[in-house]
């Protein structure tokens, strides 16, 4: 698309994602021949519209690959130390590989104590300290799904990474820590910005790649952006009833030059990736037949 004199290029994630689909497809028949069906289950607790809608989403995509896919839906109201069982005795079925617990949680359940509770080997979500800790050092681990997916859109537009300035808006352990580490290993050169930041837009003008990660609809506007900067848009946030990024591209498309666009951008990459991890997770597992 020609506007303004920048050439812009939307990202396209569903096309990304199926052709990393196909690739794990082939990976899973070789793991069916040996006798090993990779496995993912899935804990949510509650009935959030929107956790629903992707755990269907991803249950869809694992059975299409001929993966095992359970989802446990656990009432609003469950103790954690039932939670904290389920996990346990998932912990100890071979025929799960991968282990995820739907977030946000319920006040009533402490999120840290569920995390650690998650076998380090079948945390395919990698939020477990330890594997998260390995992420930090630069160590072997399962890569938080969000932040690969970013990471995969990037080289596979092949945007450069090195040398370039990343902003990244947001500091959770889900997406903006891990993001910003991965991106600083490319060797970027990477700046952190989150709620209590000062002149944030003298800042985020200064990204050759932007990644908006705040859960503010929106939020990223024209001004906000460099010329011909890339802009990775992971928010997800429902308004009057559609969903909206966390960049308003309509305000942007004539700014920058590549964009992920919601929905088609990140979101369906999350899910690969988990499935990837899942895969991963499999490929460990010693014997079969
Ligand atoms: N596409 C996908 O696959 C996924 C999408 N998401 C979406 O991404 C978004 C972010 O998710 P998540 O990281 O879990 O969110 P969190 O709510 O955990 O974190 C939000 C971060 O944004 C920062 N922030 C909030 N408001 C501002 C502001 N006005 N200016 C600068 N920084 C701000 C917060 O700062 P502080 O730390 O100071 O509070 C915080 O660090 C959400 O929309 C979520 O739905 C999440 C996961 C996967
Ligand atoms: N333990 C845990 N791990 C997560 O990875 C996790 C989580 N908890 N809690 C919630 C967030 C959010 N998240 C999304 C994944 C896919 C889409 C997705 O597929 N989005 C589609 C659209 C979906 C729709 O239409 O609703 C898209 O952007 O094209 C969105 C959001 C994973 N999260």
């Amino acid at each position: 698309m020609k506007l303004g004199g920048v050439n812009l290029q939307i990202i396209n994630g569903r096309e990304v994602s199926n052709n990393i689909r196909e690739d794990l497809q082939i990976k899973i028949n070789e793991l069916k021949e040996k006798g090993i069906v990779p496995g993912l289950s899935v804990i949510i607790v509650g009935e959030n519209p929107a956790s629903q809608s992707y755990v269907r989403s991803k249950d869809k995509a694992c059975k299409k690959l001929g993966m095992k896919s359970e989802v446990h839906s656990l009432d609003k109201d469950v103790s954690e130390s039932e939670l904290l069982d389920l996990i346990e005795k998932l912990n100890n079925d071979d025929t799960i590989h991968g282990i995820l617990v739907q977030l946000p949680l319920p006040a009533h359940i402490d999120e840290k104590k569920v995390i650690e509770k998650i076998s380090i080997e079948k945390d395919v979500d990698g939020f477990h300290p330890i594997n998260a800790g390995k992420l930090l050092v630069g160590e072997d681990t399962f890569i938080p799904c969000t932040p690969h997916g970013i990471i995969k859109l990037i080289e596979s537009n092949d945007i450069d990474v090195e040398g370039k300035r990343v902003v990244v808006l947001g500091r959770s352990n889900i997406v903006g820590k891990p993001i910003s580490l991965l991106l600083l290993q490319k060797n970027a050169t990477v700046t952190i910005c989150h709620s209590r930041t000062k002149n944030l837009k003298e800042i985020t003008k200064e990204a050759d790649i932007l990644v908006a990660a705040i859960g503010k609809a929106n939020f990223v506007k024209r001004d906000m952006v460099k010329k011909g900067a890339t802009v990775i848009d992971v928010g997800i946030n429902r308004v009057d009833g559609k969903l909206a990024g966390d960049v308003d591209f309509e305000d942007v498309k004539e700014t920058v030059g590549h964009i992920t666009p919601v929905p088609g951008g990140v979101g369906p990459m999350t899910i690969t990736m988990l499935i990837y991890n899942t895969v991963k997770s499999a490929m460990k597992v010693k014997g079969g037949k």
